[in-house]
């Protein structure tokens, strides 16, 4: 297969098995997120297909080449740190065409990749200038553009806008975009960022502890997470997790009752679990003073405000939940109706912490 293929790789560093066994089939010209937690692989990851890294078992596929013994300057990738990394005494535009004029590119095409990848991210100003004289993000874009006039087949980024404020952060993801626009390479973008991996990927490989959770486009990783660890990682603030009796079409959730539609009853009654857990974001918790059909009780701890929307922390059932809410006005230890929206509810295995599924999918 062409793009990059994990076939039951494993990493380890002495004793300590960072990654157990790995298999992860990235498309060719896709744009894939590699997300997760602190130190659950995905820098390492990177530099195995790199190359700056040895597999210690399994196989690493490139373009349908098995590239294990592969050494780095053959596996025609470019890879931007986070830490960028120019060359100081070297203006923009020397630090971009290097690598070429290293590698003994002639003068007419380094000069027609420099044109390019310059149009693409607006750096024509700043090409005869030092690093030390450009801004952060004129900094970023320099290294940027250093990786993209390789015309590698795999572009390969550990979270290179983290350096960047919000706003940057916004035109450098649009900056980013073009470029693969352009370009069409095999991106594999590092980032423990979620919004980050919503926004920018086109699939997410969400990772922790060295294990593959979930491979799927941004939208089926939020609407439908395959177990406990997605549904909680992915969405701010995180996923309400309850545990749950199935009882005669019921949710028992503490002394509480919630009704399941027939189709969930169904699903429900068809799963091998015996012991539940409900999961609902905040974003999907109606609340109101009056009573709402279907809905649980519960007492108001405390209101965060969020920017656009406010955060209700809520005692319910024997667990803390949180709502969003347009309104702040909730009072400590009021007590509301809590109604969950019966089509954003999931289901999980506690025996396993795998997701039951959906009704009809
Ligand atoms: N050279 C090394 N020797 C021993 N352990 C290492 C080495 N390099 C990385 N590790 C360990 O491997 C694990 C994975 O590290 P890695 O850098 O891939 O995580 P990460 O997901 O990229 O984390 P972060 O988001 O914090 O950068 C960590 O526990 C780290 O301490």
């Amino acid at each position: 297969m062409k793009g990059i293929e994990f076939k039951n790789v494993k990493k380890a560093y002495g004793d300590t098995t960072i990654i157990e066994n790995l298999n992860l089939k990235i498309h060719e010209g896709e744009r894939l997120i590699l997300l997760g937690p602190s130190g659950c692989g995905k820098s390492t990851m990177l530099r195995m297909i790199a190359g700056f890294e040895k597999i210690t078992d399994g196989d690493l596929y490139m373009n349908a080449n098995m590239v294990n013994e592969v050494p780095s300057g053959k596996r025609n990738v470019a890879m931007v740190f986070q830490n960028y990394a120019l060359y100081p005494h070297m203006t923009a535009e020397e630090n971009i065409t290097y690598g070429l004029r290293r590698n003994k590119v002639n003068k007419q095409e380094i000069k027609r990749r420099l044109d390019s990848v310059v149009e693409t991210l607006l750096l024509e100003p700043y090409l005869k200038r030092k690093p030390k004289d450009l801004s952060g993000g004129q900094r970023q874009r320099v290294a940027l553009a250093r990786a993209v006039v390789k015309e590698s087949n795999f572009f390969l980024l550990d979270e290179p806008l983290s350096n960047l404020d919000a706003q940057l952060r916004v035109s450098a993801r649009k900056e980013l975009m073009n470029i693969h626009h352009t370009f069409k390479q095999t991106m594999v973008y590092v980032t423990h960022d979620q919004i980050e991996a919503m926004t920018f990927g086109e699939r997410i490989a969400l990772m922790n502890k060295g294990e593959l959770q979930m491979l799927d486009t941004p939208e089926n990783v939020y609407n439908r997470p395959v177990n406990i660890f997605t549904a909680k990682f992915i969405g701010s603030p995180p996923t309400n997790i309850m545990d749950m009796v199935y009882d005669n079409g019921k949710a028992i959730i503490g002394n509480q009752s919630f009704t399941f539609d027939t189709k969930w009853v169904k699903h429900i009654e068809a799963s091998n679990a015996t012991d539940f857990v409900f999961g609902i974001r905040p974003e999907h918790l109606q609340i109101s003073k009056s009573p709402l059909e279907n809905a649980l009780k519960g007492k108001v701890k405390y209101v965060e405000n969020q920017g656009d929307q406010y955060a209700v922390f809520i005692d319910m059932a024997n667990s803390e939940v949180i709502a969003m809410s347009n309104s702040k006005d909730w009072n400590t230890d009021e007590v509301i109706f809590v109604q969950p929206m019966a089509d954003h509810i999931h289901i999980f295995d506690k025996a396993t912490t795998n997701s039951i599924g959906y009704p009809g999918v």
